[in-house]
């Protein structure tokens, strides 16, 4: 059983001797790491290696086998693997945001872009229906979309502008943590350009903390603080992204980084 740290000396999140094993098939391994406000880790390794598994139990969304996930959140300090469904659920509307590569699973793409952003506010117990739709407005500037397409659903938007209307939905309550997977994956490079512009703006303007799950290593160096690779589960190098992707010291990230492995 893992001791639960004290607040004073907790990051916003601290991951702890993290494992998730399928039957005997390793989906991450002895996972350690702490995330500070304002910082954006990045994971990297190629397909397999155990990045959304990691991810996922990050989130509160696959038990892990073992291990823990300390999250500095405003009800105190909780393990978020051995949360109740509840607190877990209202953690992840407010104090966890969560941005999938396919925006068919983070968005109802039924309902207009208004109501996906103002879904989260709706479930924060906010009623008035003039304030959640001007939040939304500003939201959709704040990721620029064209505010004229409030009513329109999903459905109707372009790939980028799905995701770009993911992250406000998500951002709208202001989650202390944005956990990413492969936001930009299946995007053409110049809608992948603006939506990174897009992110780096937040990041910055709203000291955001975050993981972020990508194969594109372009987009780990210009998103991230501090990368992870991964290989085979584990995390096998760590350090500040321009060493990582400068001066990888691992054969495995030599390979990765010169492209010669398929991430
Ligand atoms: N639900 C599952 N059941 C069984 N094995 C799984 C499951 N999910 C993942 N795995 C296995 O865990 C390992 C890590 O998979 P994971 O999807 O985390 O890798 P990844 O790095 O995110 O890959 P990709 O970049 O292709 O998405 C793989 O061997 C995978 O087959």
């Amino acid at each position: 059983m893992t001791t639960m740290p004290s607040k004073n000396i907790l990051p916003l999140l601290k991951v702890k001797n993290l494992s998730k094993f399928f039957g005997k098939r390793v989906g991450c391994y002895d996972i350690n790491f702490e995330l500070s406000k304002g910082e954006v880790i990045g994971i990297v390794g190629e397909s397999g290696s155990g990045k959304s598994t990691l991810l996922n139990c990050i989130a509160g969304k696959m038990p892990p086998t073992n291990g823990a996930v300390f999250f500095n959140s405003s009800h105190g300090i909780i393990d978020l693997c051995q949360s109740d469904e509840a607190l877990l659920r209202k953690i992840s509307r407010t104090q966890t945001g969560f941005v999938t590569q396919n925006s068919r699973d983070g968005l109802r793409m039924g309902i207009s872009a208004g109501g996906n952003i103002g879904e989260r506010l709706m479930a924060n117990g906010m009623r008035n229906y003039k304030q959640i739709r001007n939040i939304a407005l500003e939201w959709l500037k704040k990721v620029e979309i064209d505010p004229e397409r409030i009513d329109d659903t999903p459905e109707t938007f372009s790939g980028g502008m799905r995701q770009r209307l993911q992250i406000a939905a998500n951002l709208v309550t202001e989650p202390k943590i944005m956990l990413m997977d492969e936001p930009t994956s299946g995007l053409d490079v110049s809608v992948q350009a603006r939506l990174i512009d897009v992110l780096r703006k937040l990041v910055t303007r709203l000291n955001l903390s975050m993981v972020l799950v990508t194969h594109d290593l372009a987009v780990a160096r210009l998103m991230c603080h501090r990368l992870f690779v991964m290989k085979n589960g584990k995390i096998i190098e760590s350090g500040l992204s321009d060493q990582i992707l400068d001066d990888p010291r691992k054969p495995y990230t030599q390979l990765l980084v010169s492209s010669v492995l398929t991430p």
